[in-house]
């Protein structure tokens, strides 16, 4: 089988699996110091599919009791985004009174994650709290600023630790960009 990491439409890796685990490490020290007085146990909700892989690692990372819930919300086909955020499955938990805490592996035109933020406070939610791996900042069409962060990336589509094309590189181990060029190769 082919080395995924190696494929021809893999133009340059931004980030090695041990720099992906020394941030979200960080992350979650930086998380287990906000929660760990709370009388409450948090909920940590999961943006499937791409926030499950860094959802995982982040927990258990945590020294915490937690609650884990995930949502299914799609904006994406391909690299370019619908604008439109559509909820393909719904957390389970009763969200009211709770300290929500959002993962989600990347923020991008920032549409995802506002509205996940203002749907879990419709919800009742008494804190919401968002987390993403990567935060491409510069690609923001809405005013949106995440709370925590594992690291900045360039605007460019990148895939990965729970990113995609189309669903292809999503199990990859490192964050990459993609190179569009060689996408017919894909498959
Ligand atoms: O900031 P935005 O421009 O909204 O982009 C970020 C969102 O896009 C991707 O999800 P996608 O809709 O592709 O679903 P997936 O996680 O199942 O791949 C990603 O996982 C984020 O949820
Ligand atoms: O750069 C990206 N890569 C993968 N998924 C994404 N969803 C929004 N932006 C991206």
């Amino acid at each position: 089988m082919n080395n995924l990491i190696s494929h021809p439409a893999i133009k340059k890796v931004l980030l090695t699996e041990t720099d992906i685990q020394a941030q979200v490490q960080r992350v979650a020290n930086e998380l287990t110091e906000k929660f760990q007085d709370n009388e409450q146990r948090p909920v940590f909700i999961a943006a499937l599919k791409g926030g499950v892989i860094f959802a995982t690692d982040l927990l258990r990372k945590m020294p915490l009791d937690v609650d884990f819930d995930f949502i299914d919300v799609k904006s994406y086909s391909g690299s370019a985004s619908t604008g439109q955020v559509k909820v393909v499955h719904d957390v389970n938990m009763d969200l009211a009174g709770r300290d929500v805490v959002v993962i989600d592996d990347i923020i991008d035109s920032g549409r995802t994650m506002q509205w996940l933020s203002d749907y879990f406070a419709l919800k009742g939610a008494k804190t919401v709290t968002t987390v993403a791996l990567a935060d491409k900042r510069e690609a923001r069409v809405v005013d949106f600023d995440v709370d925590y962060y594992g690291l900045i990336v360039p605007n460019e589509f990148v895939v990965g630790y729970g990113m995609d094309y189309n669903n292809y590189f999503r199990n990859l181990p490192v964050i990459a960009v993609i190179d569009f060029d060689k996408l017919n190769l894909i498959g």
